[in-house]
């Protein structure tokens, strides 16, 4: 191993690494080729007593230091996680899998394009002043919450730590970031990096484990709020624990996201959307377009069009910058995809390309495509989280805008179509929080991002999330007596 994957130690607590071996060890696995590549020890409740602590002490002074102070130090945070891209970037395929032609453009340059986002915000968060009749007014001030706690899907861990820990620490919150347990390396870096760059000890820390350390997190008293990254069901569980004890929450859920392309749509662009809606991380995207509804007349143009530019994926050794397709991040997520294309088989869609199992070391699957799919059948029912495209067909707009929206999910949604009225009206009446005209799976730091019914509650990045890490205090301010009517 070139690099050196292991960490210091499982967990980052108050500036610090810190290690409980009576945790449970797991082991983190290279899905390139199935070795293992670092052992960590989940949380024990010591552990997560310590971050929480520290996370409640740290609080207090990060709260009082300026915003322009705390923007500071995250935008030197984003600088310094610039200056390492490379190694970041190795880091998070070594996590992941995810090939470096990836993760050098889109993981730790996302969480620095936070860092830079919310640091450059947060000397601006301010209150306003609301004049009343006789000369009374109100004035607002724009609190942090308190302790946050981040909670991380596997398919993004630098992004995830950072989207999350970016707008919090901007509103003077401080958090305690638990990683997936199938990526816990990725979010360790970047407590380290907030640290270099001048955050107070205990501002970010990072706890590792599985569902039950999160659990014990979402439920501490110490936690004002809670942000998720995960899949619908986790999300069900943890909004309830969390609206138990009154706390916010921002879910950031799973998809079964709709692309249209109607026959007037530039063909070559629509089948790029297509890719990057359905393959990049190999699939493993929360916003995938894995519904492509295609409207008839260039129906089977398309298919042959897209397969054609499926044979040009290089599919192969994550590190090559060459290389367009990673593994599956893990063993599991590998047999829930398989399970899903002998699924689309059985319930008798037509496989297109693809379909089989890499036999080799790690967890590799073709890229694959399903044509003929029905609304009914379990592949565009339900998130695959995997390479596997199901082209649906459609006679007309008012069709399919009721068939694409016939789904409990609501996170992205998108259309191609060259006729910019249809297009703004489509978007108009698509159910899903993050919607593209002529494009696909882009999430600039500036726009907001999330979803509507079970796909989540809440929006990271933009403005908007300022409103979910942070909430408004009013102060009346009498100018005259106080009177009463006895
Ligand atoms: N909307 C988004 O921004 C977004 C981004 C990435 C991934 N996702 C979604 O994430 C899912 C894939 O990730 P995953 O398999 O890691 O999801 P998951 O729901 O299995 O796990 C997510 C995280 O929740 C933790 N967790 C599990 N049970 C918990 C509990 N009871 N209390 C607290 N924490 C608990 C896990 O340890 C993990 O860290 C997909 O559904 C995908 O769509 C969404
Ligand atoms: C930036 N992407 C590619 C849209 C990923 C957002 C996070 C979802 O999994």
């Amino acid at each position: 191993m070139p690099y050196d994957t292991q960490p210091v130690a499982s967990h980052f607590i108050d500036g610090e690494y810190v290690e409980d071996t009576a945790g449970e060890i797991s082991e983190v696995i290279y899905p390139a080729t199935g070795e293992v590549i670092a052992k960590v020890h989940a949380a024990t409740p010591a552990i997560v007593d310590k971050a929480l602590a520290a996370a409640e002490r740290a609080q207090k002074e990060w709260a009082a230091m300026s915003g322009t102070e705390r923007g500071r130090v995250l935008r030197r945070a984003a600088d310094i996680m610039r200056e390492r891209n490379h190694d970041l970037s190795v880091l998070e395929t070594y996590d992941t899998g995810k090939p470096m032609s990836e993760t050098t453009i889109a993981d730790a340059t996302s969480g620095a394009d936070a860092l830079e986002y919310f640091g450059g915000l947060a000397a601006s968060l301010t209150g306003e002043h609301i004049p009343l009749a006789g000369g009374d007014f109100v004035y607002t001030r724009r609190q942090a919450l308190g302790v946050c706690v981040g909670i991380g899907a596997w398919n993004y861990p630098t992004q995830i730590a950072c989207w999350k820990g970016a707008p919090a620490l901007a509103c003077g919150n401080t958090m305690v970031f638990k990683p997936s347990e199938v990526t816990p390396l990725c979010a360790l870096k970047v407590a380290e990096i907030l640290i270099e760059a001048g955050a107070p000890n205990g501002v970010y820390n990072v706890v590792q484990g599985m569902g039950a350390v999160g659990a014990s997190l979402v439920t501490d008293p110490r936690v004002t709020k809670v942000s998720l990254t995960g899949s619908v069901p986790t999300g069900k569980k943890v909004y309830a624990a969390a609206a138990a004890e009154m706390k916010h929450v921002t879910m950031e859920l799973g998809g079964k996201s709709p692309m249209i392309v109607f026959d007037d749509a530039d063909i070559e662009s629509a089948i790029s959307g297509a890719i990057n809606g359905n393959f990049y991380s190999t699939g493993q995207v929360c916003s995938n377009g894995t519904r492509v509804f295609v409207q008839k007349g260039i129906k089977e143009k398309f298919l042959a069009r897209l397969a054609e530019r499926m044979g040009d994926a290089v599919i192969g050794d994550p590190m090559e910058m060459e290389t367009t397709i990673g593994p599956m991040s893990s063993e599991r997520q590998l047999n829930i995809v398989e399970g899903y294309i002998a699924k689309g088989k059985e319930e008798g869609a037509r496989l297109v390309k693809g379909g089989n199992r890499i036999e080799k070391d790690g967890y590799w699957i073709e890229p694959t495509l399903f044509a003929d799919v029905t609304d009914d059948m379990t592949i565009a029912r339900e998130e695959i989280f995997g390479p596997v495209l199901a082209v649906l067909d459609f006679d007309t707009e008012e069709e399919v805008m009721e068939r694409a929206n016939a789904t409990e999910f609501g996170l992205a949604a998108g259309v191609f179509t060259q006729d910019l009225t249809r297009a703004h009206r489509v978007v108009a009446g698509f159910e899903a929080g993050t919607c593209y005209i002529n494009t696909y799976n882009l999430a600039p730091v500036e726009a907001p991002f999330g979803g509507v019914k079970a796909s989540g509650v809440g929006r990271e990045n933009s403005k908007e999330a300022i409103n979910h890490y942070s909430e408004v205090k009013t102060v009346y301010v009498s100018m005259n007596p106080c009177e009463a009517p006895f």
